[in-house]
């Protein structure tokens, strides 16, 4: 079971490497002078204002923690800081003495250590990088802060965003970095103990299992903590258990179905002071300990309430299941969340690119603003230049007569999905840039640019890298939209298929049936051993239509298609083969019989809805609109949408 492992604290080659790649960051990306002289910038009171009012809460839980460090540092002449995920100072504690001396070197309320100002300073970097870590004299940029040495250290809030940095940093130390290895240790345990207050305060109506391996630990030291709501399901997991990717998967499920216990003899241990339960955890069957914290007061708005703010981070842990690429591209995604910063999703067609977009965008603090999908790929080119940017009235023969509103305007404030983006053509690459760079949109026949703010996420399933080197995508672009890519792996490759398998027949049966719907071991092992060129898509698809034939009862083999049945070849994908005529989708030519004209008497044998057409294809909608863009098929209706 893995969620006994202590975390890996200070790796020096580690902190070489991630500083090193912060120095050039700091030179090429940010373009700083290291011989700047002055000061980190200190924010005026109602700016810090601004910081300090959305921590305040936290910063009440995370005092205690900080002053029990500052005490331990304070006579080796550290100050503590507590920094927003913005990096600015938003608490501080250090000797009044030398009040002076810390605020010259910005070591006080309201200073701001970003990557942007600074360059590599240990709080930038424990924000950028959401992991633990010292800059050591010189190896700060700047050539003020190179008589420094900060150990600082990331603190999550309960869903698993970032919430804070915990630092503690002094002006004097030996040169020799390896002295600062037990402040750093002090600040992880410091940090981890105002992040548990936070966390148990959070579900405090709430049942908590406290879980360690040895029963012995539960009281002094346990491995992680587990939320149940008022029916036993469990709806959060702390830091710890995250980090470890330990029962991640366990997230919306019962506590009987992960640990073999009934939520009524939880409750009951809680009411009789919540002694050790020994439990076992059934994905692994091993044996466990939990100790139960009751919840302080009877459950009433609040559990819904703290639910509902859990929800986004807890989708995205439950799309990433247990597969650890997807582990770490959550990870990664809720470390670049609300960093304006653009992100880019790479995966083949069907592999959950705009699910993954979805639920980063319910996990970031853009999540009461709107989701705006376009896919690139999907609007005929003449088209795509009015939907992204809007027009005003009368900008061009079949506008609406009060203009519309382009996508990107509409995401403002939220997220702006472009899928496929790939696909885009080279001209509106180019406006796209302009939007990216000055934040703005000017409607076509607008003479006024509108300010827009987005949170960009891009997917392709394409080689952009490769359509660079072939002067088919701007590289301008390209590195704006890549500051971060996530690879989303194909089903096939996925180390928790059976689990994603059950998953969906639980959620779909339910949607179905009203309950999961089981399924043999035989047709599971065919399951697992098929190739799935659509992926999630495919298999739901598969698994949808088997519950249908199943009638809701165990699905078997007869249940699924021959070609997973009869161990045939897989089907290619989509993007390799249309089955329009027998044409191969790629190699086709506008014109093409078969192809052109397949695809097109099923648009019209379906009133041009693409979902339908594409249904009945048995192809996803944005290959169906790919095809239509290529061979130049516009829906008559188009205009009038
Ligand atoms: N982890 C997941 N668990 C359950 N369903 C998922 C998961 N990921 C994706 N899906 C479902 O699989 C289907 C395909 O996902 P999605 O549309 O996000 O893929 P995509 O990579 O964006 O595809 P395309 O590139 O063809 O647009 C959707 O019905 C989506 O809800």
């Amino acid at each position: 079971m893995p969620w006994n492992t202590s975390k890996p604290s200070d790796s020096v080659p580690a902190d070489v490497a991630l500083i090193e790649r912060s120095l050039l960051r700091s030179f090429e990306l940010h373009r700083l002078d290291p011989g700047r002289g002055e000061p980190p910038r200190v924010l005026t009171t109602t700016a810090l204002k601004d910081h300090r009012e959305p921590m305040e809460r936290f910063m009440r839980i995370a005092r205690g923690g900080m002053e029990a460090l500052f005490g331990q540092v304070r006579d080796a002449g550290y100050v503590v800081l507590l920094a927003d995920t913005h990096g600015v100072a938003v608490d501080f504690i250090g000797n009044p003495l030398f009040d002076q001396d810390w605020r010259r070197a910005g070591l006080w309320l309201g200073s701001c250590w970003t990557e942007e100002k600074e360059g590599t300073c240990a709080v930038a970097l424990a924000n950028l990088e959401q992991r633990a870590i010292t800059v050591h004299h010189a190896e700060h940029f700047r050539a003020p802060n190179k008589t420094l040495t900060c150990s600082a250290v990331p603190i999550f809030a309960p869903d698993g965003r970032p919430l804070a940095v915990l630092d503690a940093s002094a002006m004097e130390s030996p040169d020799d970095r390896r002295s600062q290895h037990l402040v750093l240790q002090m600040v992880q345990s410091a940090a981890r103990m105002a992040e548990d207050a936070n966390f148990l305060h959070e579900f405090e109506h709430h049942h908590v299992l406290k879980l360690a391996r040895r029963r012995d630990f539960l009281e002094v030291s346990a491995d992680g903590m587990v939320v149940l709501d008022e029916t036993g399901r469990i709806v959060a997991i702390s830091q710890s258990l995250r980090e470890q990717g330990a029962l991640v998967a366990a997230l919306g499920r019962s506590v009987e179905e992960v640990f073999d216990y009934r939520f009524e003899q939880v409750a009951d241990a809680a009411r009789q002071g919540g002694y050790p339960l020994a439990m076992r955890h059934l994905p692994t069957g091993t044996q466990c300990f939990a100790l139960v914290r009751p919840p302080r007061r009877r459950p009433s708005a609040a559990p819904a309430q703290a639910s509902s703010a859990m929800a986004g981070a807890d989708a995205l842990q439950a799309i990433a299941g247990h597969d650890p690429q997807m582990q770490t591209n959550v990870r990664q995604a809720l470390r670049v969340l609300d960093k304006g910063l653009a992100i880019l999703l790479h995966g083949e067609s069907g592999s959950g690119k705009e699910a993954f977009a979805k639920a980063m965008h319910e996990a970031s603090a853009r999540r009461a603003r709107p989701f705006v999908a376009v896919n690139c790929a999907a609007i005929p080119e003449t088209l795509i230049e009015s939907e992204l940017f809007g027009y005003r009235e009368g900008a061009f023969t079949g506008a609406r007569t009060k203009g519309a509103r382009g996508k990107i305007a509409q995401a403002h404030g939220g997220t702006l999905f472009l899928d496929e983006i790939g696909d885009m053509p080279q001209a509106m690459q180019t406006r796209l840039l302009r939007v990216l760079a000055e934040r703005e949109v000017t409607p076509l026949g607008a003479e006024q640019p509108v300010a827009v703010d987005v949170q960009l996420i891009c997917a392709t399933h394409r080689d952009l890298r490769g359509m660079v080197a072939q002067g088919q995508f701007r590289l301008d672009l390209y590195y704006r939209l890549n500051s971060v890519t996530l690879e989303l792996p194909a089903l096939r490759d996925r180390a928790d298929k059976g689990l994603l398998i059950e998953r969906l027949l639980r959620e779909d049966g339910q949607q179905l049936y009203g309950r999961a719907v089981a399924i043999t071991e035989a047709a599971r092992q065919l399951l697992l051993r098929h190739d799935w060129p659509g992926n999630i898509r495919q298999l739901k698809n598969v698994l949808r239509t088997a519950m249908a034939l199943s009638g809701g009862e165990a699905v078997g083999p007869e249940h699924l298609p021959a070609e997973i049945r009869g161990g045939q070849p897989a089907m290619l994908p989509p993007e390799r083969m249309l089955s329009l005529g027998g044409v191969d989708a790629e190699t086709a030519v506008p014109g093409a019989p078969g192809g052109r004209d397949a695809l097109l008497q099923a648009l019209k044998a379906h009133q041009w809805n693409v979902t339908e057409t594409a249904r009945s294809l048995g192809l996803c909608r944005a290959t169906v609109y790919r095809h239509m863009q290529r061979w130049e098929i516009v829906s008559p209706n188009r205009l009038g949408h």
